[in-house]
């Protein structure tokens, strides 16, 4: 089976992805690849010089992530100019992972923006929204990341708004006042609920 994960900026993914993890699943973690891809030497960093100079570059070659995030969050066309570049090469090395998992594994694919992209609606069976509210997405990143409000904002600003992702959803996990504890009892439902519908390979 191929879940895809989703959430809001801080909602709560990477956490859900590991209690998944901790119960069997493979993840497939989106945000992991196009930070790899972007390193020094990565496949991105060609075509990013290229579209960006050499103001987006860190001075060990690899993408200055924070000054890339100030552009493209303030700009949607520069947005778009990066998605562009690194959502194809994102897709060819999931489509690797994911082929080199046990055929009968859970796949978990952890895609921020899969709301928002059509192509991987269609790639997964399930879709599972870790859902919180905008005050508590904000108050976890700034906690997190050390970034500032305007800059946690100024993301969510790009992202689809919680109704249209939990109404993507085939089960949504409301980590809002949950305990990690209470949080990971709620990822074992869910566990158990989808797998018994999984049939083997
Ligand atoms: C803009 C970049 C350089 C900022 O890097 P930084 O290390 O500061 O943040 P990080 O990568 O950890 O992302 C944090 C969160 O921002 C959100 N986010 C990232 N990219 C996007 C995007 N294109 N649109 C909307 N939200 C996004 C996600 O919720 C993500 O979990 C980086 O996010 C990036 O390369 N984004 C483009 C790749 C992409 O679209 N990734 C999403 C997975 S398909
Ligand atoms: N139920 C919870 N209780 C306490 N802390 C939590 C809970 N859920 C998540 N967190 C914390 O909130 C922060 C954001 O969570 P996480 O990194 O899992 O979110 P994310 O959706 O993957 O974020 P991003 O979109 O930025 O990748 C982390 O520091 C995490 O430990």
């Amino acid at each position: 089976m191929r879940i895809g994960l989703t959430g809001g900026i801080g909602s709560g993914k990477s956490t859900v992805a590991a209690l998944l993890v901790a119960r069997g699943a493979v993840l497939v973690d989106t945000d992991a690849i196009a930070r790899a891809i972007a390193q020094p030497g990565g496949a991105a960093m060609p075509a990013l010089a290229a579209a960006f100079g050499a103001d987006v570059i860190a001075t060990d070659g690899g993408l200055d992530r924070a000054r890339m995030r100030e552009i493209v969050f303030a700009d949607t066309g520069a947005k778009r100019r990066l998605e562009a570049i690194l959502h194809p090469l994102i897709g060819a090395i999931c489509e690797q992972q994911a082929a080199a998992a046990e055929p009968t594994a859970t796949l978990v694919f952890d895609v921020p923006l899969l709301v928002e992209s059509q192509r991987w609606r269609a790639i997964v069976d399930r879709v599972l929204v870790v859902d919180a509210t905008e005050a508590t997405q904000l108050r976890r990143v700034m906690a997190r990341s050390g970034w500032s409000a305007d800059a946690v904002r100024a993301v969510m600003a790009q992202q689809a708004p919680r109704n249209a992702r939990r109404a993507a959803a085939d089960a949504v996990i409301f980590n809002e006042n949950l305990s990690l504890d209470e949080l990971s009892t709620e990822v074992d439902s869910l566990w158990h609920h989808w797998g018994s519908h999984v049939q083997p390979g």
